[in-house]
């Protein structure tokens, strides 16, 4: 018996009734597989939107979040433009995947269901906001975008041997 919470009931329609049916390939995956129903190839930076064939009608309180799959991305160099896609609870249109190809020089060619991304569900919550003229105090302050030695203190054209450098981001750590 594996401990953890009951899985949330989601109901699911075929757009494209070959598509086969979402399944967590292994028990502590986060995330489901999702397939283009349609084939497509990519020249290097080119990117699609691609259609999965399913539509969901999430619980109120949740949200589906379409995230890349890192061996495309390793072998493939292709990620999403839009990294993670937010699929909101009351969308009941066919869930679509802008996947783009990151790779210099090699064009990718997706046949139809092939994996494209995976889809993440989680609970979201749901902020009320209450405006004041100022905020409470904290360690951080404003400081952001590099302020603990990032490369924003490099400023943008700071190379080493022509790369970016990462060197003043190692000493910040
Ligand atoms: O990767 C994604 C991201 C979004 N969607 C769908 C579900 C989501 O509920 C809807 C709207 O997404 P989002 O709010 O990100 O898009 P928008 O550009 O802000 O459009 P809208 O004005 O319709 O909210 O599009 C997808 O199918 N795939």
């Amino acid at each position: 018996m594996t401990a953890g919470r009951e899985p949330v009931d989601v109901l699911i329609r075929r757009v494209d009734p070959e598509v086969p049916l979402p399944t967590y390939a292994h028990p502590g995956d986060a995330g489901v597989d999702l397939v283009t129903t349609r084939p497509a190839e990519l020249p290097p930076g080119e990117r699609v939107v691609l259609p999965t064939g399913i539509a969901l009608a999430l619980p109120d309180g949740y949200a589906a979040f379409v995230h890349p799959r890192s061996g495309l991305a390793a072998r493939c160099g292709v990620t999403l433009v839009n990294a993670p896609g937010t699929v909101d609870a009351g969308y009941r249109g066919e869930i679509k995947v802008n996947v783009v190809n990151l790779d210099p020089r090699r064009p990718v060619r997706f046949e139809r269901f092939d994996r494209i991304a995976q889809l993440v569900i989680q609970q979201v919550e749901k902020a009320r906001f209450h405006e004041v003229a100022e905020l409470p105090g904290s360690a951080r302050g404003e400081g952001g975008h590099g302020s603990t030695g990032g490369h924003a203190s490099l400023g943008d054209r700071e190379t080493v041997h022509g790369y970016a450098s990462v060197i003043a981001d190692r000493e910040g750590q």
